[in-house]
């Protein structure tokens, strides 16, 4: 039986009054909750937020995290735009609820209650530039919205995405580390495209499907500090040393491959929101106690003396439960890890630095 007409009026009044796009910058009253629809994002899941998603990489990150059936409510931030990314990634029929988040004063809304924090947020480089050159900026970002995971969901696995992750993951511990709420096993800076990378290139060089591939990549993500073990590749295999120096320069360089071939227009987005929802799937299923998950990522560790290097570590209900040493190592890699130490070491450095100065 069709509704009366007065009342079926009223309800499409009501709803298309808060499709207005200032209703859309979503905080407290987000647009489901002002149209009082049925759907309160109560089916079983994760509460994920991203922050930058408005970004080259956070729309399709968005696009993909909506699309997983482990995330049951979605929370969009960022400083522009997140109301259009937030309607638009709205309208996928997928089980996750999507709520957009606008500005500083809204950081606290999307963080609130979050299992998950991923984190895009920051400035990409330009043709000639390094990573660390973007330190300048991202440093202070990634310090502003550390500051509201500490305060608003201190338990929550951030996955640090913002460059130059070999000190913005420091500042992250440092941030944390005075809030008093810091959980090594917790923060895990995203290297995922490099081993995305390194399973795409040593596929391409053996004649393999890249699923079938296996490259544990080490160190850190800036140029000599990613270190593929092309030693421990599986399945197991050989390299003539021409191999292992193109692969290692290419898995190396492939950040600059991607800028330089982009020309201005920014850095990798498409392939690392693909690594990105990689990664943050593997957290999910570790939060939900799945056994046995591993993957690369650079976190708070034991394996050299420095206080933060990448290798696999296995992901479970607490984060990073374990953190998995280096393995054989041959001439050459032992090589690539002294240099990869060196920079690293400054790095890291510059980040703690950066918030006990
Ligand atoms: N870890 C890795 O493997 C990779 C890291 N990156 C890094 O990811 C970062 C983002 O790259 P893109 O998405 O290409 O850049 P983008 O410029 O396209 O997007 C960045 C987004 O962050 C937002 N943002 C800026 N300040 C913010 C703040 N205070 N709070 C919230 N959001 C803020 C911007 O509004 C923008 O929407 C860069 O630092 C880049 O170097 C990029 C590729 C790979
Ligand atoms: O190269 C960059 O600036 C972005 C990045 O980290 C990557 O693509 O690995």
């Amino acid at each position: 039986m069709q509704p009366p007409m007065k009342e079926a009026n009223q309800r499409i009044a009501r709803i298309s009054a808060h499709l207005n796009p200032p209703n859309l910058q979503m905080g407290e009253g987000s647009i489901l909750e002002q149209a009082n629809c049925r759907a309160k994002g109560g089916a079983p899941g994760f509460k994920v937020a991203i922050l930058g998603a408005a970004g080259g990489i956070g729309q399709p990150l968005a696009l993909l995290m909506k699309m997983n059936p482990l995330v049951s409510v979605l929370h969009l931030y960022d400083v522009v735009n997140a109301p259009g990314v937030t309607a638009d990634i709205s309208h996928m029929d997928t089980g996750a609820v999507v709520r957009g988040f606008l500005g500083q004063p809204q950081l606290e809304s999307a963080l609130t209650g979050m299992d998950l924090v991923v984190i895009p947020a920051g400035v990409p480089r330009k043709p000639g530039m390094t990573r660390d050159d973007l330190f300048k900026i991202n440093a202070g970002i990634v310090k502003t919205l550390c500051e509201g995971i500490a305060k608003c969901c201190p338990n929550a696995i951030v996955n640090l995405i913002s460059n130059p992750v070999n000190s913005t993951v420091p500042i992250a511990a440092e941030v944390f580390k005075k809030a008093g709420t810091y959980d090594p096993k917790r923060l895990l800076g995203v290297t995922m495209l490099d081993v995305v990378r390194a399973n795409t290139f040593v596929a391409e060089v053996l004649g393999l499907d890249p699923r079938e591939v296996s490259v544990p990549v080490v160190g850190g993500h800036a140029g000599v500090t990613i270190l593929p073990l092309l030693s421990q590749v599986k399945p197991p295999c050989s390299f003539t040393s021409e191999e292992t120096e193109y692969l290692t320069k290419r898995i190396q360089d492939g950040g600059t491959e991607v800028v330089q071939a982009k020309a201005g227009a920014g850095s990798a987005t498409l392939s690392m929101a693909y690594a990105a929802v990689k990664f943050a799937d593997a957290c999910l299923r570790g939060l939900r106690g799945d056994a046995g998950i591993t993957e690369c990522a650079f976190v708070a560790s034991q394996v050299t003396e420095l206080p933060f290097f990448a290798t696999r570590v296995r992901l479970g209900r607490a984060g990073a439960e374990e953190v998995y040493q280096l393995g054989p190592l041959n001439e050459y890699e032992r090589v690539g890890l002294e240099s990869a130490k060196k920079e690293l070491a400054a790095s890291i450095e510059k980040g703690i630095s950066f918030i006990r100065k």
